[in-house]
């Protein structure tokens, strides 16, 4: 599968069926090459500083616009309702969450979205969702788009074939991909899957910056793939279903042809993919445990200085070397929300319990921190050098909001460890006044 590289360039791409598609010195040509027509996609109002202006121009065979009504359908288990259930400051845990059998029923990516948590609001454009998917069956002649924002793609388990309008993109665990508000696409897959969702409203992600890290390093741009214009030319006369989110609702329109008919495009508004493996990790070579905005891939910033609505944050395998220190995460409490997930291995600070495709939620100021086996075993170790999480991939989802879980998370699916809170009910004092 062939990609371009580069973080949020001005892209272009051709289907090499078609050469010279992509129309030159303009955008709008009266007749456009092969007899296309010109869509823009703008990702960001037309109005917006040059550095966060995004919009790509699409040549297909036939334009968006052209299809039936959108009428509502089943939103299943995706939901934009944070008053379900009543708020709950717990310490949460998920058990890894069930994919259905294919024996027992066919799920794709869009019945197999479950939301667990989120706040805000998509229509006041701020906010984000937390969503679970597990399926076993690819999508057939259906296509999806998000217009409430943009959905960050962790998959855990079973590779993903992306086809979006600008191309096709598989995504495998540990990568993730970046599919932005309104792009559609259609998701295959190859046996049971499972993954999770970051969905932020109004704001897109983008690299942090490195301070006095300098130019290079943690999530380097040339690492970020972009796929490459493809296109079919296929009249679908049973019917094309594109399906909506919009204001948290799923709604679905039926068209006679396929909307991945683009032949060329050209634009900075794109998909995107990102190899966990690539990230340049950095850590502390001397004392003290640094705080885990050094592991930061993406984030999403709010309008406040410094703060996100949500960060992708990443605990890759590293060399721990910190002397006469608890190298291990802090108890700590945070005025942010920290929803963590496992694609594979196990987590540092939680060696049992927290399982790859399970999850867990430590809400604003919910105490937290490591479980009595890794408070023990950590003050005692030998502080030689050595490999952390090696084969692992922890990760977390860190967002400014204050987020609701929801009737799905707390109730339906039945995955929440009742006993979460007894892997430190074993905590014991170590205080000696005469020390
Ligand atoms: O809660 C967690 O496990 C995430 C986390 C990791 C870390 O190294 C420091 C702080 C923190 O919140
Ligand atoms: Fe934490």
């Amino acid at each position: 599968m062939a990609y371009m590289s580069g973080f949020g360039n001005e892209f272009s791409s051709e289907d090499p069926r078609c050469p010279g598609s992509l129309p030159e010195g303009q955008n709008n040509p009266q007749v456009c090459p092969y007899g296309l027509y010109a869509e823009q996609l703008s990702g960001s109002a037309f109005t917006c500083p040059r550095p966060t202006n995004k919009r790509s121009w699409l040549y297909r065979i036939l334009p968006s616009v052209k299809h039936k009504p959108f009428i509502a359908m089943s939103c299943g288990d995706v939901t934009e309702n944070w008053n379900e259930v009543e708020p709950d400051p717990n310490q949460l845990r998920w058990l890894p969450f069930n994919i259905p059998r294919p024996t027992e029923k066919r799920v794709d990516f869009v019945t197999g979205l479950h939301t667990v948590c989120g706040a805000g609001d998509a229509k006041s454009r701020n906010g984000i969702g937390i969503h679970i998917y597990t399926c076993n069956s690819s999508m057939v002649d259906r296509c999806f788009n998000n217009s409430d924002g943009d959905f960050l793609i962790v998959p855990q388990q079973g590779e993903i074939l992306i086809t979006t309008e600008f191309g096709k993109m598989m995504v495998e665990p540990n990568e993730i991909c970046v599919i932005q508000q309104g792009m559609r696409f259609s998701v295959e897959v190859f046996g049971e899957t499972r993954g999770y969702i970051l969905e932020v409203y109004g704001a897109h992600f983008e690299l942090p910056d490195l301070g006095p890290i300098g130019a290079n390093g943690l999530a380097n741009p040339r690492d970020f793939l972009c796929p490459v214009a493809w296109y079919e030319d296929r009249t679908v006369s049973t019917g094309y279903t594109v399906i909506n989110k919009y204001q948290g609702k799923l709604f679905a329109c039926q068209q006679d042809f396929s909307p991945f008919n683009v032949v060329a495009w050209h634009g900075n508004y794109t998909p995107y993919k990102y190899s966990l493996d690539n990230f340049m990790v950095i850590n502390c070579v001397a004392f003290d445990h640094a705080d885990p905005s050094i592991f930061t891939v993406l984030t999403a910033k709010s309008t406040k200085p410094g703060v996100a609505i949500a960060d992708f944050v990443i605990f890759p395998p590293r060399w721990g070397v910190a002397d006469h220190t608890f190298r291990p995460p802090y108890y700590h409490r945070n005025c942010m929300s920290e929803f963590m997930g496992l694609i594979k291995g196990h987590y540092e600070a939680k060696e049992e319990g927290f399982q790859p495709g399970g999850a867990s939620l430590h809400s604003i100021m919910t105490p937290h921190g490591p479980d009595t086996g890794c408070f023990e075993k950590n003050t005692a170790a030998a502080l030689q050098p050595e490999r952390v999480a090696d084969g692992t991939m922890a990760f977390m989802f860190e967002s400014s909001f204050s987020m609701a879980v929801t009737k799905w998370g707390l109730q339906t699916c039945q995955r929440l460890d009742k006993n979460y809170y007894q892997c430190w009910e074993t905590l014991r004092k170590h205080f000696n006044p005469k020390w």
